[in-house]
């Protein structure tokens, strides 16, 4: 892709990131790569740090520690490179209220040099919302339509979307979803979408970034993530599950129901026993990581980061947040 080297493939790589509040640290040597293209989701309990990277990411928060780069540029401040290919959707989808919806679009159109009106307009008229309404009328669905068809509109090269679905009915949740989907497949979009509704991002998304307590616990390709675990059931033993699955393979999470046992594992070699093996949905693998924040990390080799060149470009005074 273009001129500019390797770094060009990597849409965000993050570096030994870290971010300290007063309270303590959102997110701590976080480490993981988004090549340029993906779907990816980002996923974590309640407080795992998500919104805290995505605003790093687009310059809104300075990290404590480590580096970012996106598409292969610190973030800085106005409009650098990096800045005008990223558009964020924040999860307040903070809009004027008392500008009517053709005026919000307007504004993006005066903001944007690569500003598509009909892609923006398509989005908003494809909801029956009316381009003559104030903002501050519209119900919190119809605002997260607006605040979508401003994101689409600057036709940016990497979007980031903090819970863009919470607000909206399913009908219009799997509607924005297509409509997502096939803006990134036609322009190349990189997306980074924060949820969760783990249904949503299974059938939307190619590649997955698990946050816990700030820090990647799961990166990579779905399919590969997916591949590397296998969902075990068998008769529970006094320990629960079989001492020996444990020191043969990698156990994310184990459980009991009555006389049986389901283990979560990734095999480390052949799974031998009077056991039942499956495979498991990335509900499943999703539900075992977000449950066990204390599972040993799985970073595909596609996700790898290393150091960035140039540490010292980065930013690393804290931000007034
Ligand atoms: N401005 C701030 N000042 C102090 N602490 C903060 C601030 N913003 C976030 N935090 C803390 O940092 C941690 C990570 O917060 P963050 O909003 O990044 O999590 P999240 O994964 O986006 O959560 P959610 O799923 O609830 O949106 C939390 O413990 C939060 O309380």
């Amino acid at each position: 892709m273009g001129d500019r080297g390797s770094a060009e493939d990597s849409a965000i790589e993050a570096y030994g990131l870290g971010k300290r509040y007063r309270r303590g640290w959102a997110l701590k040597d976080c480490s993981f790569r988004l090549p340029a293209g993906r779907i990816c989701g980002l996923v974590g309990p309640n407080g795992a740090g998500k919104t805290t990277l995505m605003g790093i990411a687009v310059n809104l928060l300075q990290p404590t520690a480590g580096t970012v780069r996106v598409f292969g540029e610190a973030p800085g401040p106005g409009l650098g490179a990096a800045g005008r290919r990223t558009a964020f959707l924040a999860q307040d989808k903070p809009l004027f209220r008392r500008f009517t919806v053709a005026e919000t679009l307007r504004l993006g159109r005066e903001l944007n040099p690569r500003w598509d009106q009909r892609t923006a307009e398509d989005i908003v008229r494809s909801g029956d919302v009316p381009l003559t309404a104030r903002v501050g009328t519209l119900s919190g669905g119809q605002r997260t339509r607006v605040a979508f068809a401003l994101a689409f509109g600057r036709r940016p090269d990497l979007l980031l979307l903090d819970e863009p679905m919470s607000d909206l009915d399913p009908l219009v949740r799997h509607e924005l979803m297509s409509v997502l989907m096939a803006e990134a497949a036609e322009h190349g979009t990189t997306v980074l979408m924060s949820s969760h509704m783990l249904a949503d991002l299974e059938a939307v998304c190619d590649y997955l970034v698990v946050l816990a307590s700030g820090s990647v616990r799961m990166a990579g390709e779905v399919d590969e993530l997916l591949s590397a675990h296998t969902l075990l059931t068998g008769a529970r033993t006094d320990e629960g599950m079989p001492a020996d699955l444990a020191a043969r393979h990698t156990v994310v999470e184990s459980r009991t129901s009555g006389r049986q046992f389901t283990a979560l594992v990734r095999p480390d070699g052949p799974v031998t026993g009077d056991l039942h093996a499956d495979s498991p949905s990335l509900e499943e693998v999703l539900l075992a990581y977000l449950r066990t924040p204390g599972a040993p990390p799985l970073i595909s080799p596609s996700a790898h980061a290393g150091p960035h060149p140039h540490p010292h470009a980065q930013h690393t005074q804290e931000a007034a947040a």
